[in-house]
């Protein structure tokens, strides 16, 4: 592994406290997303300081001794919605509790969103996520916006976001219709503007339209109960709006990152679009990869809720396993939780209407465990490819590289030790959420962190929690994420090269057809291959009034009329020729 060596530019001395300000780890295997290496790491107010055999050890600094273990690169989850509020209540792991669950399974450091309602500034609603989290996280975070409406103001409020707040995400929804969604045409004009921004377009991808349908049928056949869920948004309802998304994208070359990859379907979509060439990002979750839809028809009610989340868990039992291989060939590239819980007396709202119960589950505690189980363990991936997937990717596309998501000298000391052997069994009763159930109930897992150190604070302490509300900080991000940017370069200067106009001598073939009414002499024509024709001399007489315009058949290029008034009496028919230069009249 070569040895990496960046000036870190993040946190001061002072933010950076911790009751150790140095700490010296010994010999355990570092592992990073390109290799592996034994050796020490020295850590000085925060930052990774030293890495090698032979680090003189300053007298009276704590040593963990890593000896058999693996030294990784604390996990970041890049999906979160913590104290989110939503269909009528509110998540219930907050920032405190959220972030010390997270901290507590090796993860340090999330990126939630904020979610402005609809006419809400997006301003207004990132000031008031900030006021939240600040005071109550235990480990970094940063924030992701939604855009879910859309306006002059709120693309300019898009820009001062990237600009002044350091914000290079924006996240849209293509469900939730009426709250949350918007439309296609939003869509495309909100990602030529991500684009311009250098900002990174995320989308929850399922067809809203189709959903709120299906669920009213569903519902009606007399199905209420949380397998109607399921029913109502199947797994072709992701994958349309996956492919949908990525075709709007790519029109303006605006790269796309897919959050919470649910089914064998929309994962094929984004691996296929990803070798036409598409930069598009896939993100399992990790319900997806270690659980399933079958869930939703258990006999108990509670059982079934705690499982709803959008979109589904799908009924495919081999869907975790598929999407799971998936990642490790780097089809997919990076895992998130969706974090976002609900006590079963919240999911309740829903007893007599699987639409009303609220949408989420947990994973934050869990992710980093369950991955490695049915990852690394089951033998699909090694341990690079698992910090990948659960660090470093995250940390790139994101452009928090190399500040954070690798073990190198000037790097923030988010810092695991991790032993994977030590088993544990996953159950509500003894998880940091604040929920009281676990959709990973009963499992177990190797790979358990036996430290988990948060800017060089120790947080994890030989598998005791130690967080401390408050301890971590506001990540900001800045845009053009070369991760994510570099490529999109050739693709631009394709795309321009391919909009050059065809420079033609003009049309000398017979023209197509005119038509003139009793009360207007105006005509329309094409030239000859459905382009429409320019408007000006050499034109015969036309109104110049748009009314009078769309009274005029339209041609589809063959010579054939297809415009509605083509057999009306009024109107007759005529041949035209091509006027001199290739002009013709105003037409549209
Ligand atoms: N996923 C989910 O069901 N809840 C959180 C909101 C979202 O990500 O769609
Ligand atoms: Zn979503
Ligand atoms: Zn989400």
């Amino acid at each position: 592994m070569a040895s990496r060596q960046h000036i870190n530019t993040g946190r001061s001395q002072s933010q950076s406290q911790g009751s150790e300000n140095r700490l010296f780890i010994k010999g355990g295997k570092i592992v990073n997303a390109d290799g592996t290496e034994d050796a020490d790491i020295l850590i000085e107010e925060g930052i990774i300081k030293e890495i090698g055999k032979n680090i003189t050890i300053p007298s009276g600094i704590r040593t963990i001794d890593a000896g058999g273990k693996l030294i990784i690169p604390g996990g970041i989850d890049p999906h979160t919605h913590l104290q989110l509020p939503f269909m009528g209540t509110k998540s219930v792991d907050d920032f405190y509790i959220g972030t010390k669950a997270a901290i507590a399974g090796g993860t340090t450091m999330i990126i939630d969103f904020v979610i402005p309602e609809k006419r809400e500034s997006l301003h207004d609603a990132y000031k008031k996520w900030r006021g939240w989290a600040d005071k109550k996280v235990c480990c970094d975070y940063s924030l992701h916006v939604a855009v879910t409406w859309w306006s002059p103001e709120v693309k300019e409020e898009m820009e001062n976001l990237v600009r002044c707040q350091g914000f290079n995400s924006f996240k849209m929804f293509m469900a939730y219709k009426d709250v949350l969604m918007v439309k296609d045409h939003e869509l495309y004009e909100i990602f030529e503007h991500c684009k311009k921004l250098g900002a990174l377009a995320q989308v929850h991808a399922e067809n809203g339209d189709i959903i709120a349908e299906n669920s009213k049928r569903v519902f009606s056949a007399g199905i209420t109960g949380p397998e109607g869920h399921e029913l109502s948004r199947p797994e072709d309802v992701e994958a349309e709006a996956t492919h949908r998304a990525c075709v709007l994208a790519s029109q303006v070359n605006c790269p796309l990152y897919v959050v919470h990859v649910m089914s064998k379907s929309a994962a094929n979509v984004i691996a296929a679009k990803r070798q036409e060439g598409c930069v598009v990002f896939g993100e399992p979750i990790a319900a997806s990869l270690a659980t399933d839809g079958t869930n939703y028809w258990n006999q108990c009610w509670r059982h079934a809720a705690a499982h709803v989340l959008s979109p589904p868990l799908r009924p495919d039992p081999t869907t975790p396993g598929y999407l799971m291989d998936l990642l490790a060939q780097d089809d997919l590239q990076l895992t998130a939780t969706d974090n976002c819980t609900f006590t079963h007396e919240q999911k309740k709202m829903g007893c007599r209407d699987f639409r009303k119960i609220p949408n989420g589950v947990n994973g934050l505690e869990d992710r980093m465990s369950v991955i490695w189980e049915k990852g690394v363990h089951e033998g699909k991936m090694d341990a690079s490819r698992f910090v990948a997937v659960t660090s470093t990717t995250a940390a790139k596309i994101f452009n928090l590289y190399p500040k954070k998501g690798v073990i190198a000298v000037g790097s923030d000391a988010d810092i695991v030790v991790w032993d994977p052997e030590k088993t544990r069994t996953i159950s509500a009763k003894t998880h940091h959420h604040a929920t009281d159930s676990n959709i990973f109930e009963g499992m177990t897992c190797h790979g358990v962190p036996d430290y988990v150190i948060c800017n060089g604070r120790v947080c994890v302490d030989q598998g005791q929690l130690k967080a401390v509300q408050g301890f971590g900080k506001f990540v900001s991000r800045k845009p053009f994420a070369p991760f994510v940017y570099d490529s999109l370069k050739e693709k631009d200067e394709k795309k321009k090269a391919s909009m050059i106009p065809v420079q033609r001598s003009g049309f000398d073939g017979e023209m197509v057809s005119k038509t003139t009414s009793s009360k207007q002499s105006q005509h329309s024509t094409t030239n000859g291959d459905g382009n429409k024709p320019s408007n000006g001399e050499g034109s015969q007489a036309t109104n110049g009034n748009n009314e009078g315009q769309a009274n005029v058949g339209r041609s589809n290029g063959s010579g054939i009329p297809t415009g509605p008034d083509s057999s009306s009496n009024s109107r007759s028919t005529v041949k035209l020729h091509a006027p001199p230069g290739g002009h013709s009249s105003g037409f549209w």
